[in-house]
């Protein structure tokens, strides 16, 4: 489904080379797959996830999805940030038809999508209500319905759920792996959260920094509905926090010479 090669990534301006952000990373994620991506603050990993959303592009190396180079921003990889982006001034149900609106679908067909995968996420009742007047969970539902909404075969996920308080956090993400049951899209999925890893991920990518790329790719085969709380569930958190505890802290980019 996405496939990254020998990526590259640096920040230049004026011509010049700037920090190396990512150096050679490389990595295929298929169809279905629920991948999360841990590793030290400022190793790279929203920016791998910008990659792959088109938001930004590598220095070199290439980068696919279904085999097309990704060359800008699609409706088949949906992002969801760490913050609701809702618009304010819009009702929650027209926040989550405006992207249908955009890709030109009639009016009526984008209340009844709206309305259909606000119910998905439990927010039909709010559907008139303006984002001002929710919390953060019922904000990052939202947002969750209006990526859902355009039906993509990619999720794209930046700490979605790392704003909340623990309860709702949990929630959302047994919410979250009931809607990746049902409707089987590749999820990848940001996280600094080593037990939200263990228990969400199919497979863990762990990030390093200097340079920025993959330092271990660990599938995760814990059987699903997973416990939060089992002897097993505690080896594979142990088992990650071992391969993170072994890299180095993360002290910013590599500058690379003009
Ligand atoms: N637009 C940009 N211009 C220049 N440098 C950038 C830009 N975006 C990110 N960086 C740098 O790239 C490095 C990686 O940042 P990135 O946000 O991808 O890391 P991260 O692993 O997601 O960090 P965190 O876990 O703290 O969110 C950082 O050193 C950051 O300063």
């Amino acid at each position: 489904m996405i496939s990254c090669c020998g990526l590259h990534k640096t920040y230049g301006t004026n011509g010049a080379s700037g920090p190396s952000i990512l150096a050679d990373v490389s990595l295929s994620l298929s169809r279905g797959e629920f991948a999360c991506i841990l590793g030290p603050s400022g190793c790279g990993k929203t920016t791998l996830l910008n990659l792959i959303a088109g938001f930004t592009h590598p220095t070199s190396g290439s980068l696919r999805f279904r085999d097309q180079e990704i060359t800008g921003p699609g409706p088949e990889r949906g992002v969801v940030f760490q913050e609701a982006t809702l618009f304010p001034w819009l009702t929650v149900q027209k926040n989550v038809a405006f992207g249908l609106h955009q890709m030109g679908q009639p009016g009526k067909t984008c209340a009844e999508e709206a309305l259909h995968h606000l119910a998905l996420v439990g927010m039909a009742d709010h559907a008139r209500a303006y984002p001002h007047t929710l919390s953060g969970g019922m904000k990052q539902r939202v947002a969750i319905a209006r990526v859902l909404a355009l039906k993509p075969d990619v999720l794209l996920m930046d700490e979605p759920f790392s704003a909340l308080d623990a309860n709702t956090r949990e929630r959302l993400q047994d919410e979250l792996l009931k809607l990746w049951g049902r409707f089987g899209q590749t999820v990848v999925y940001v996280t600094h959260s080593v037990e939200e890893a263990a228990f969400l991920a199919d497979r863990v990518i762990v990030m390093g920094p200097s340079p920025c790329n993959i330092r271990a790719d660990k599938p995760i085969s814990l059987p699903r509905p997973r416990t939060r709380y089992s002897p097993e569930m505690e080896a594979v958190v142990r088992d990650l926090r071992r391969e993170l505890n072994a890299l180095p802290c993360c002290i910013g980019p590599t500058r690379v010479d003009a």
